[in-house]
């Protein structure tokens, strides 16, 4: 598992390091930085690197490795901001690192022909958004060079939480813990690949995110005893698809059967079980006893049959674990007390948004705060919001205490139709499994990126071979 400290719990754990005030974790971190910057100028055959260094600790880290690394390179400093941190200014000037102002006309050139530019200029005390006057040095760093950022992408919300014009890094070196800059969808992107540089901080009590890395598997998913028979095992019951959406009906009980459920029973009307007999011939049909629920996926609520819609009212009612997908969102009103994981795109928690938290939100509402409007769903209706994307979060309600989770591990290639169904079923095998809503969204969706890579590394894919997949994958978590 891999976690990420808050902002405040980050500085604290600094501040309780006496090698903070000596300067000692600063000289750590910018020898860091500077073996990572070597090490890729090594790979990338490059000599020249111009430093972008801010006036706080980010910039003094930038121009202390400025300094070991004028060493072996011809290095540039520019300083964008008012100020900067003064050891780290001499020791760049004492090294031979040209020193320039911002506007210097020498230091767009600079950057237009540098191997490798380290970025500087804001840290975890920064507001969201490029600081005044760097945006056109940003763009005039040529295309060819490599972007390093230090600690996080200067402009990118440290809190991971708000959108904002930022840097894109190639790589960003942090120290010791990770930030929800680098986990969360509104920021991940921006970060490039991940390096951590220990530094020798002492991690705080409580992560603010969590991410499951693939040694977690084996710890949460469900693997039958020998003591166990199909009942035990945990029984879904799928309430999915309509005589339009066959198909969504399909992809969720598929991935659920080869996932390891089981049972499934499977409640809907004829076309789409005329297609499960003929191609699921585990599932079993009609309503009856279950461990989880799974309702929604391609049965938009007007599409659904009146045995669906009463099967619905009454999964919803029990205290039983259900999975909210796509179309029964519309059927969740009210708050539920038993564990309730429900699984929108941005769209449709906006259209959720809209019904539970507030009319007048705007289009803008879950892409400018992905997280915060996770949460105000999850509080509104007291269910974990799994908010599906190329980064997916679990947000879980606030009073449940439990961290926000986020996974991304599949290809872009997952965003085809279908792929969503196919999760929400992997959710309902782990649900039916007795995991607990955050647990089980998040494992899903690991399972669910990683099983759309096995399906066909590297190149397209479509959704029912995730589903056929899903289950080859589990194994090959299970036992690496
Ligand atoms: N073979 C099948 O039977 C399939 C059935 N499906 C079902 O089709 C129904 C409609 O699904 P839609 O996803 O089109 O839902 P909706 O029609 O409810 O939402 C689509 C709307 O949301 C907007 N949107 C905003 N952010 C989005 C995002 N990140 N991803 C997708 N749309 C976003 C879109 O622009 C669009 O206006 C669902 O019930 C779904 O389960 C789909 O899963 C596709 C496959
Ligand atoms: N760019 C992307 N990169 C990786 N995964 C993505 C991307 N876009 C979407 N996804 C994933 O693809 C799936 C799409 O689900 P959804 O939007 O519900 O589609 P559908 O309704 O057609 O099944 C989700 O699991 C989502 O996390």
């Amino acid at each position: 598992m891999i976690h990420a400290y808050s902002v405040p719990d980050v500085r604290a754990a600094e501040a309780a390091m006496p090698e903070l005030a000596t300067g000692e974790l600063m000289q750590r971190a910018s020898q860091g930085v500077a073996e990572v910057a070597a090490a890729r100028l090594e790979e990338h055959e490059g000599a020249s690197v111009v430093v972008l260094a801010g006036p706080g600790g980010n910039g003094g880290d930038a121009l202390f490795a400025a300094s070991f690394l004028a060493l072996d390179y011809a290095v540039v400093a520019i300083l964008t901001g008012s100020g900067a941190h003064e050891p780290a200014l001499r020791a760049a000037h004492d090294a031979g690192v040209v020193v320039l102002e911002s506007d210097s006309p020498s230091s767009l050139s600079a950057l237009d022909e540098a191997d490798l530019v380290i970025d500087g200029m804001t840290g975890i005390g920064g507001r969201p958004g490029l600081p005044p006057g760097t945006s056109g040095l940003v763009d005039a760093i040529g295309d060819d060079a490599y972007l390093l950022s230090v600690d996080l992408p200067s402009g990118a919300d440290p809190a991971g939480l708000v959108a904002s014009d930022c840097v894109y890094a190639d790589e960003t070196v942090t120290f010791s813990l990770l930030k929800p800059v680098h986990l969360l969808p509104a920021t991940e992107a921006a970060c490039g690949l991940l390096t951590v540089v220990d530094i020798g901080l002492t991690p705080p009590a409580a992560p603010a995110v969590s991410r499951l890395t693939f040694s977690d598997v084996p710890t949460l998913w469900p693997v039958p005893g020998p003591d166990d028979d199909k009942y035990s095992r945990g029984v879904l019951g799928a309430i999915t698809g309509g005589e339009h959406y066959t198909g969504a009906a399909l992809l969720g009980v598929t991935a659920a059967v080869t996932a390891g459920v089981g049972m499934v029973r499977y409640v809907g009307p004829p076309a789409p079980t005329s297609l499960l007999r003929a191609a699921v011939p585990e599932v079993v049909f009609g309503d009856g006893q279950v461990q989880a629920w799974l309702i929604g996926s391609g049965m938009p609520w007007e599409d659904a049959s009146p045995e669906q819609k009463t099967a619905i009212e009454k999964a919803l009612a029990s205290e039983l674990p259900v999975v909210v997908d796509a179309g029964g969102l519309d059927a969740l009103t009210s708050p539920r007390s038993a564990p309730t994981l429900i699984t929108p795109h941005a769209g449709e928690l906006l259209r959720l948004g809209r019904r539970v938290v507030s009319s007048s939100l705007d289009d803008d509402w879950v892409r400018s705060n992905p997280v915060a409007a996770a949460r105000a769903v999850a509080d509104a209706l007291t269910v974990t919001v799994l908010l599906k994307g190329s980064v997916t979060v679990v947000v879980p309600p606030s009073a449940s205490g439990v961290e926000v989770h986020s996974q991304s591990d599949g290809p872009s290639w997952l965003a085809t139709a279908g792929s969503g169904d196919v999760l929400a079923g992997i959710c309902g095998v782990l649900l039916a499994g007795g995991l607990t809503p955050e647990d089980a969204g998040a494992v899903a969706a690991l399972v669910h990126g990683v099983a759309a890579h096995d399906a066909n590394p590297g190149g397209p894919i479509r959704a029912l071979d995730i589903a056929h997949q899903v289950g080859r994958t589990v194994a090959r978590l299970l036992t690496r």
